[in-house]
């Protein structure tokens, strides 16, 4: 996901698409000048910022562990466009991609991903299928909510790229997921903060070399998983994602189509990236939601009430959404505190831009600091209070916010929103129709601790709940 090449046109075009204006200051940016002090001045007026230390930048002014945090503290010093340098120069962990083939690999993957029923009825069948099985490992004694949650929402993507799920106790599997979630967490670490900044200084760095471990894995296992889709492969039939992909290919190659973009490496890492992208996402979001409910029972019980009188024991469908205005605005202000994905994923400016009054060279690394909206004091009533009422009127009816901007925006928001929408609506309703979510014994709704852990994306830190049954 990291570091990939974003063209001018989705720039501007993200900067100036209707949520983002709409905002303000809203989505502020953070403009990485990872170039010598001083260049860019020769073409133009550099965004503002703090002044930079030879060498370190503005190292030790960030916190190297929750960088969005001091980041929207400068944000509000200065402005919404603003130049941090991250050390001297341009760094990046991992870039697989050229501008043209991310291109045509996000459109191939949006594509595919209606193909298989994101937003549609098939995905729906296919969550359901997996809240049944997710409901099942859950129990009364203490437990990580973690494990559960992951393998579940991992097994809506794996069905929708591998043609099938896994069982929770499959053991590559559980590694794969394992290894999903220790390499996002590794990512917002010092130790990799430092890597990006000073690549070649730190390459021997543990935090490195236990991504790099991880991802040469995964790279196994994903190559051995398509060699067993390919061994079946049915030109007639999609199962998923990987055997679409390999007919496109076939089919070029079959009429001489010298292919660039649908090769072994792209397949690879277009699934993993999926992979990853889809299970930690989605599960960091539906782990807040039942540490909120566990922490804030009163909530809870208005959203189990609502549930019981609109649904009764009847599985939750999709269309149940609007009758059930309380639930919705909860899932959404889960997702607003959560604030899983702080600073979004890292573009590059293709060409030299000027943005607003600022110019800012090719090659720039850009962060859209998502981070600094749901906490917008202009935006929100109380925006450091979990409080579903942000999302209702004073009739109790859901209401939309353009503040709301989990996704992101823009031609390189999320492509898997509606999915991910999708997921946490019909997991979350039918966990919450099942099971009553309470601290363990001994640990009090006050002592559930709402710090987030440490990572790129931001699930709580770890914990364990009960999950009592309510029938
Ligand atoms: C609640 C769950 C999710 C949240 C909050 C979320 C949020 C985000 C955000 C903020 C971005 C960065 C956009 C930007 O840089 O401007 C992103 C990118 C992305 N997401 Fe999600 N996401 C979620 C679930 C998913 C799922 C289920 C999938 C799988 C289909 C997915 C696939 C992707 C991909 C592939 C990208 C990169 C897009 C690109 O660079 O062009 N996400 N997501």
């Amino acid at each position: 996901l990291s570091e990939n090449m974003e063209t001018l046109k989705d720039f501007g075009f993200f900067l100036f698409s209707s949520p983002t204006t709409l905002l303000g200051v809203g989505l502020l940016f953070i403009i990485l000048y990872l170039v010598t002090v001083g260049s860019s001045r020769e073409t133009g007026q550099e965004p503002p910022g703090p002044k930079p230390l030879p060498l370190l930048g503005s190292l030790l002014q960030l916190d190297l562990q929750r960088p969005y945090k001091t980041l929207c503290e400068l944000s509000k010093k200065y402005g919404s466009v603003f130049t941090v340098y991250f050390g001297p120069k341009k760094s990046g962990l991992f870039n697989h991609f050229h501008n043209n083939q991310m291109d045509i690999m996000r459109r191939f993957a949006l594509s595919t991903l209606k193909d298989f029923g994101m937003g549609k009825r098939v995905a729906e069948e296919k969550i359901l299928e997996e809240c049944g099985h997710l409901i099942q490992v859950f129990e009364r004694k203490p437990f990580n909510t973690s494990h559960p949650v992951n393998y579940a929402t991992s097994n809506i993507i794996s069905s929708i790229v591998f043609g099938s799920r896994f069982d929770y106790d499959d053991l590559r599997f559980r590694n794969l997921v394992s290894r999903v979630n220790e390499s996002i967490s590794l990512f917002g670490t010092t130790g990799i903060q430092l890597y990006n900044t000073f690549p070649r200084l730190v390459r021997w760095i543990k935090n490195r070399q236990v991504i790099l471990k991880n991802t040469e894995k995964t790279i196994r296992d994903v190559e051995d998983l398509t060699q067993k889709l390919k061994e079946t492969l049915n030109p007639q039939i999609c199962r998923g994602l990987v055997d679409c992909f390999l007919i496109r290919k076939q089919k070029d190659e079959d009429s001489c189509v010298k292919d660039i973009q649908f090769t072994e490496e792209n397949l690879i890492f277009t699934v993993m990236n999926l992979f990853s992208a889809g299970t930690d996402t989605t599960a960091a979001t539906l782990r807040w939601g039942l540490l909120l409910m566990a922490k804030y029972p009163q909530i809870q019980d208005q959203v189990q009430e609502e549930l019981t009188r609109v649904a009764g024991s009847h599985e939750v469908h999709v269309e149940d959404r609007k009758n059930l205005p309380y639930t919705d605005a909860v899932i959404h202000e889960i997702q607003r505190l959560g604030n899983i994905v702080p600073m979004a994923v890292p573009h590059k400016t293709s060409q030299d831009v000027t943005i607003q009054k600022y110019f800012i060279k090719a090659g720039t690394t850009v962060i859209p600091l998502l981070t600094s909206v749901p906490y917008d004091e202009s935006e929100w009533e109380s925006p450091h209070t979990f409080n579903p009422s942000h999302f209702l009127d004073k009739e109790g009816r859901f209401i939309k916010r353009d503040a709301f901007l989990p996704f992101s925006a823009g031609r390189r928001a999320c492509i898997g929103e509606s999915l991910a929408r999708m997921e946490v609506f019909l997991f979350f309703t039918s966990l919450l129709q099942r099971f009553r979510f309470i601290p363990p014994p001994g640990v009090s709704e006050n002592d559930l601790d709402l710090t987030p852990a440490v990572g790129f994306t931001i699930p709580p830190s770890p914990h364990e709940l009960c999950a009592i049954s309510r029938q």
